[in-house]
């Protein structure tokens, strides 16, 4: 699914206009009409709504919306702050149609006309959406800040109010002023601003109405940013031929573990199998070899050094090469990366404790293999490459850095960002909270290795690796709870996951 920018879903509106030959307010009717019917799913009607409008499409839709709610008898009330310009024709249009109705309306004049709200009581905010152009100060920031001070429920019309949908809110202005909503319910697509982290105290849970904008447009508008969805990974996932050997599925090998870390090689590992591998070798050190023959039979054992790999560089066996977990950060692994970077002309997958030694090495950065596979989390991407002022800033300097090193940088996070080499920035949808818990970044180093050995191209193997372990700890979280959940059953739920993507 493409992520637009505010432009583009500006142009988005009038070009659905201008090809279904409709009028823009019947695009307004289709999105209070997606609001309303939530709403009466949600809502019983012993609650009440005061509806806060601004004067531009989105309070139009908060106006269309209250016309709707009364016409079935919920108990409406509109709020309109003072504001001596026109409202857009379609909120005049609107105000105009809800002045016929038994709706009461009132023009917000000062602090002393704020409602009172008692516990029956739903906020919606209409008062500014995609069209916010400054920092809100002044009377609408005493009225956000009113409506936050309420411990009422709080529904946000496409945006919560003065909240950017493509640009960073929190850095422009310290003391900001948004609407921390319960629930958004937002039209079409997901949003830039619904994916970062800063964003979360306002948004709430987010809900994503299809109001039918026109499919060509999406087709046909280049965009930096995409959202991975089922239909993405459908195009990508490739089923197993019948006439195959394990040779097909390619021989991957994982450099990992060290005293005491042996549990990260033995995830990644399974992971790496479980994701199809064809046949895989983990080169462990000596005390953790052992370990590995035992816990992972599937899996050839190479040994190098005593309590930690050593100089080990005989690549040249492999299909690709995944390294990091549990390795430890060792003096000798710099030669280790170097050997690695000079002699491995095939895919590559970055992950953990090679970050570490990379992030101290700098000079080595130039020499990382075009098509390299990075899987940083935020502290390791912040020493790779620096602080940044917001998730926003943190979103450009990843596609920069893909672009300027060719690589692809996977940051692990909520919405994990796969940052490409030609400057795209793909988010990924599933995944939970409960997948924060040691040991699931080496799952996901040995799926993405998997799929590389089976001859996936770095980028689908990224897209493919982040949904199905996200996934994989979805469908783990739903049948132990989140608190509960541990790497191996994202491990273990990976054939679930595989059968999730074969029956959609
Ligand atoms: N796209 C779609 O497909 C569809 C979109 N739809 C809806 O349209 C919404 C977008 O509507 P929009 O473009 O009219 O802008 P909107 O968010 O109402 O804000 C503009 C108003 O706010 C004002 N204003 C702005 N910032 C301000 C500030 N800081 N402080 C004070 N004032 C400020 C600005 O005033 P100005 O500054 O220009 O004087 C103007 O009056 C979108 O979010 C969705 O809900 C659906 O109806 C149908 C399908
Ligand atoms: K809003």
């Amino acid at each position: 699914m493409k992520i637009f920018s505010v432009e583009q879903i500006q142009n988005w509106d009038a070009f659905t206009i201008n090809k279904e030959g409709i009028l823009s307010i019947n695009l307004m009717e289709r999105a209070a009409v997606a609001c309303f019917d939530w709403i009466v799913q949600s809502f019983d009607e012993s609650y009440c709504f005061k509806i806060f409008c601004g004067k531009g499409n989105n309070g139009g839709d908060g106006l269309a919306l209250a016309r709707l709610l009364n016409s079935i008898k919920y108990q409406v009330s509109v709020f309109i702050p003072h504001n001596n310009k026109p409202g857009s024709p379609d909120f005049e249009e609107n105000l105009k149609k809800l002045k016929k109705t038994s709706v009461h309306i009132s023009v917000l004049q000062n602090e002393n006309s704020f409602p009172s709200i008692s516990e029956k009581d739903i906020i919606i905010d209409a008062l500014f959406g995609t069209g916010l152009n400054k920092p809100v100060k002044g009377f609408y920031k005493e009225i956000i800040g009113y409506i936050n001070a309420n411990s009422n429920d709080t529904i946000a019309i496409d945006v919560p109010s003065g909240l950017y949908v493509d640009k960073s809110t929190i850095t422009e202005n310290e003391d900001v002023s948004i609407i921390k909503a319960d629930y958004t319910l937002t039209f079409q697509n997901q949003k830039l601003a619904f994916l970062v982290a800063e964003n979360e105290p306002y948004t709430g849970k987010v809900v994503f109405f299809d109001i039918e904008l026109s499919k060509d447009y999406e087709a046909s508008t280049p965009t930096p940013f995409e959202y991975i969805d089922d239909s993405m990974i459908k195009g990508i996932y490739q089923p197993r031929k019948n006439f195959v050997n394990k040779g097909n599925y390619g021989y991957a090998s994982l450099l990992c573990g060290s005293y005491g870390m042996m549990g990260a090689a033995v995830l990644s590992s399974l992971a790496c199998l479980r994701s199809g591998a064809g046949k895989l070798t983990s080169v462990v050190c000596e005390a953790g070899y052992g370990i590995m023959q035992t816990a992972v039979p599937e899996a050839m054992c190479m040994v190098s050094g005593e309590k930690h790999i050593g100089n080990f560089d005989d690549f040249q066996h492999f299909d690709v090469v995944g390294i990091g977990p549990g390795i430890g950060k060792f003096k000798s692994h710099v030669k280790l990366l170097e050997n690695l970077f000079k002699s491995f002309k095939r895919p590559i997958v970055i992950d953990a404790d090679a970050l570490n030694i990379l992030s101290e090495n700098e000079e080595l950065y130039s020499s990382i293999p075009v098509d390299t596979i990075i899987t940083p989390h935020p502290k390791e991407f912040e020493r790779l490459f620096g602080k940044s002022t917001s998730d926003f800033d943190t979103i450009d300097k990843a596609i920069e850095t893909a672009k300027e090193f060719r690589i692809y940088i996977v940051l692990k996070g909520h919405h994990t960002l796969i940052a490409t080499p030609d400057g795209k920035g793909y988010f990924n949808s599933t995944g939970n909270p409960g997948m924060a818990t040691a040991g699931a970044g080496d799952v996901l180093t040995g799926i993405i290795t998997g799929l590389l050995a089976q001859k996936y191209s770095p980028l689908q193997s990224c897209l493919l690796g982040v949904y199905l372990h996200g996934l994989a700890g979805d469908i783990a979280a739903e049948g132990l709870s989140q608190e509960a959940l541990i790497a191996k059953d994202i491990v273990e739920n990976l054939g679930n996951a595989f059968k999730e993507i074969q029956e959609t």
